[in-house]
């Protein structure tokens, strides 16, 4: 066995390209910032803070612009001996209820041992007990409640909390929300009158574009990545791959910090395109192999249905031929196959999993169909199903059929 060395060519920080690091400089953002620095503005004059909300896709930059402004906020008051602000802030994606987030507050404002449980009060006496706890703090108060939308529609506390203070539940605490959400949809269900209040100042974040990211990947990479250990072009390419999929700085940074380990242990002296190239099929497969394993076995099925349609190059492929495919599939590893219209919904939800790729075509009298696609590489699907599914024969003779037609 090799013994455990230390590798340093690489990385000066690793550390840094990774998702608890908090960049002590924000690139790209300087309208987002501005505009969210007004909006934080009351609490810096001692009024009561506004409630904040804040939405856009996923890595770009809304936790990170918040954890900044937030820190130097706190630091920029300091020099007023009248406004005493605390910041408390939770992520909500395991809470799914008011109840459970007021609970989480009042744990967090809580001395270790005074916590309380999470189940058996009734709500209004948790808000009561947090309440109690926000009080005693006194001053101004900013909540952070990032992945709001997993409160879902019990969203009381988002209505209760900003009004505390007019419905004398408050009485010399100021507070403010700041709710920070990836899904577009959560801000429309919401009730008008928490949409009111909790949306009082918007701040949308949109993706980045490939120089934005090739600018926080350059500034990333000066504190991770030893001087001269990445050829030239590579941060550009990194970034064009992540512009193209999301717009996520976080896409874009662990595509780096992937390449920057391929190249470690290919024992390589810098990071180069190919490194990217294999980074970008392991993330993908990563992607598509967590989208599968939601999946029934049907829908592992489904996809393998497609992915053999792909294999003889025959795809798009319409709902029809993909459910042939999908049947001889079940009979071949002993399954009962499900009716068409089942397996279409399997398709859909690959679809929105963004796995595959849906075009409607239409037919004339016979009105429009569907046909689908992978949309991601071949080589990504057919490794992760190999690694879900107990079918190797009919892997091994797809991956033959793709060889033989040079499908990768
Ligand atoms: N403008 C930026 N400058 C420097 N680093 C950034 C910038 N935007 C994002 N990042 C970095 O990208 C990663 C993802 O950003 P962040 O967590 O803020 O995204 P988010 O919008 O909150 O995503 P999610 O909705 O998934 O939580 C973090 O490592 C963050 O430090």
């Amino acid at each position: 066995m090799r013994r455990f060395e230390r590798k340093q060519n690489i990385f000066r920080n690793k550390d840094a390209l990774g998702e608890s690091y908090q960049p002590d400089q924000i690139e790209e953002r300087d309208e987002e910032i501005e505009e969210y620095m007004d909006a934080l503005q009351p609490v810096v004059d001692g009024w009561e803070p506004n409630n904040i909300f804040l939405y856009g896709n996923t890595g770009v930059g809304k936790t990170a612009v918040t954890d900044y402004l937030l820190d130097r906020l706190q630091d920029d008051v300091a020099d007023y001996d009248d406004v005493d602000l605390s910041v408390i802030s939770v992520n909500c994606k395991t809470l799914n209820s008011s109840y459970q987030v007021a609970v989480e507050l009042v744990n967090k404002l809580r001395p270790a041992g005074g916590e309380i449980s999470s189940t058996g009060y009734p709500q209004q006496t948790v808000f009561k007990k947090l309440y109690g706890e926000l009080e005693a703090i006194g001053g101004t108060i900013l909540i952070v409640l990032d992945e709001v939308d997993s409160i879902g529609d019990r969203d009381e506390l988002l209505y209760e909390l900003p009004r505390a203070r007019a419905n004398n539940n408050l009485d010399s605490t100021k507070v403010g929300v700041i709710g920070i959400s990836n899904d577009f949809k959560f801000r429309d269900q919401l009730d008008p009158r928490v949409q009111d209040t909790l949306c009082e100042r918007e701040l949308q974040f949109p993706p980045y574009d490939a120089p934005e990211l090739e600018n926080i990947l350059e500034s990333r990479a000066e504190i991770a990545i030893a001087e001269g250990a990445v050829e030239q072009g590579v941060l550009n390419f990194c970034a064009a791959l992540a512009a193209r999929d999301s717009g996520s700085a976080r896409q874009a940074l662990d595509l780096l910090r992937l390449a920057g380990e391929i190249a470690e242990n290919r024992e390589a002296d810098l990071i180069e395109r190919d490194h990217v190239e294999a980074a970008r099929s392991r993330l993908e497969q990563e992607r598509v192999e967590e989208g599968m394993r939601e999946l029934t076995t049907h829908g592992r099925l489904a996809l393998l249905a497609v992915i053999s349609k792909a294999a003889k190059d025959e795809t798009p492929s319409r709902t029809r031929e993909i459910y042939e495919e999908y049947t001889a599939l079940c009979d071949s590893s002993g399954t009962d196959s499900l009716a068409q219209r089942s397996v279409h919904n399997h398709l859909s939800d690959l679809r929105m999993l963004g796995i595959l790729s849906a075009y409607e075509n239409r037919s004339g009298s016979r009105g429009n169909y569907y046909s689908y696609e992978l949309d991601v590489p071949f080589t990504s699907a057919i490794e992760a199903m190999s690694d879900v599914l107990r079918l190797e024969s009919e892997i091994e003779t797809i991956r033959e059929i793709a060889s033989m037609n040079n499908v990768a």
